[in-house]
C-alpha cells in the first residue's frame, strides 16, 4: 500500500481545522493506507484517531458513509464514531481534508490471536460477526473486510476500522482486496450484500492461520480455477479450521440468509466445542493457561448472554 503524499506530522504538531477551528495535538502515526494517514491525536484530554486524506473525493465518500451510519444509530447509546470533519491548511499553503473518529484501542486480529492463543479465535470472530450484522441491518456491506481492518480490544471485543469500502446494499463494491473478494474466487458477484461480507469473513479465517498457503495458492491458480473448493481444501488441512469447514462451506456458498443466521450457526459450533478450536495441548501447558481460560470463559458467557 502506498499513499500519494509522503509527508508525516511529528509528535506535538497542532492541527487546527480551517472551518470549525477544532484543535488536535498529534501523538503518533497509527497507520496508513491507500486513502490516507491516520494519527493518534489529543483534544481536551481525550484521544481520537484523525485521518488525513490525499484525495478529497475518496475521503468525502468515507465521511458520507460514516455520517449516514451515525444518523441511523442516533437512537442508540453507543458513542458516535465520527467526531469532526474539516480541512487542514499546511505551511506550504496546500489543503488536506481530514476527519476525526473514535480511537479504537486495540491490536490487529492477527497480533491478538498470536498473543492470546487460538482458544480466543471462536469468541473474537463471533464478536466480529455481530459487528457485521449491525452494519448489514443498517443497509450497508463493509466491502473491504480483511485482517488489517479488524482491531481487537480487551476481552476479545472487535472494532472495524477503515470504512472506505462500505457500500450500500445492492450497489457494486468498489474498494476490496482481491484475495477476500467473492468475484475473484468465482463465487458470486461484487454486489454489496450480506453474503459478500460473509465470504470475506471466511477468507479472513483462513488468512489468520494459512496466509502463506493462501499466497502460494493464488500465485499458482489460473483465474478460471479459482473456486471456493480450493480454499476449503486448505481449511480442511488445518487443525484449527478443520472443525469449522461446514460453516466455511456455507459462508463461501452464500447459504446463510444473513449475518445473524451465520452468527447463530457459529454460536452453535461454539457450544458444541465449548469454544475450543485448537488442537489438544499437553497437560502441563494447560496449567499455564488457567487464568487466561477463566477470562475467556467469562467473555464467552457474557457475549452469549448479552447477544451480539
Ligand atoms: N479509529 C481508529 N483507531 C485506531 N487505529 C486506527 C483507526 N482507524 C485506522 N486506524 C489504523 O490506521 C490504519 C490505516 O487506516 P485506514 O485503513 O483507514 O487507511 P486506508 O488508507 O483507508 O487503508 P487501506 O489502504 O487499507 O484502505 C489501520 O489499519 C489501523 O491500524
Amino acid at each position: 500500500m502506498t499513499t500519494s503524499f509522503e509527508w508525516s506530522l511529528p509528535r506535538g504538531t497542532v492541527i487546527k481545522g480551517k472551518w470549525k477551528q477544532g484543535i488536535y495535538k498529534v501523538e503518533r502515526l497509527l497507520g496508513e493506507g491507500a486513502n490516507g494517514k491516520v494519527f493518534l491525536v489529543e483534544n481536551r484530554q481525550n484521544w481520537y484517531a484523525l485521518k488525513i486524506g490525499a484525495d478529497a473525493v475518496d475521503l468525502q465518500s468515507e465521511v458520507n458513509v460514516l455520517k449516514s451510519i451515525a444518523e441511523q444509530k442516533r437512537t442508540s447509546k453507543e458513542e458516535s464514531y465520527l467526531i469532526d470533519v474539516d480541512d487542514l491548511r499546511m505551511a506550504d499553503g496546500r489543503e488536506y481534508p481530514f476527519y476525526v473518529m473514535r480511537y479504537v484501542r486495540g491490536v490487529t486480529l492477527f497480533d491478538y490471536l498470536a498473543r492470546q492463543g487460538s482458544e480466543w479465535f471462536p469468541v473474537t470472530l463471533y464478536s466480529l460477526l455481530g459487528k457485521l450484522a449491525q452494519l448489514h441491518e443498517a443497509g450497508w456491506a463493509f466491502g473491504d473486510l480483511k485482517v488489517e481492518n479488524v482491531l481487537v480490544g480487551d476481552y476479545g471485543r472487535v472494532e472495524l476500522v477503515d470504512y472506505g469500502g462500505v457500500t450500500a446494499f445492492g450497489k457494486g463494491v468498489r474498494q476490496f482486496t482481491e484475495i477476500y473478494d467473492r468475484g475473484y474466487w468465482n463465487a458470486g458477484t461484487r454486489s454489496a450484500d450480506a453474503g459478500y461480507d460473509l465470504f470475506s469473513f471466511a477468507v479472513l479465517c483462513l488468512q489468520l492461520y494459512e496466509s502463506k498457503r493462501m499466497a502460494q495458492l493464488t500465485a499458482a491458480l489460473l483465474p478460471q480455477n479459482r473456486v471456493p473448493e480450493e480454499l476449503l481444501r486448505i481449511a480442511y488441512a488445518n487443525p484449527v479450521l478443520k472443525p469449522l469447514c461446514g460453516w466455511l462451506r456455507k459462508a463461501m456458498g452464500g447459504e446463510f440468509k444473513n449475518a445473524r443466521e451465520a452468527a447463530a450457526a457459529w454460536q452453535q459450533w461454539m457450544h458444541r466445542t465449548g469454544g475450543r478450536s485448537s488442537p489438544p495441548v499437553p497437560r502441563w501447558i494447560k496449567g499455564l493457561f488457567v487464568a487466561s481460560a477463566t477470562v475467556l470463559a467469562t467473555t464467552i458467557y457474557w457475549l452469549l448472554r448479552t447477544g451480539l
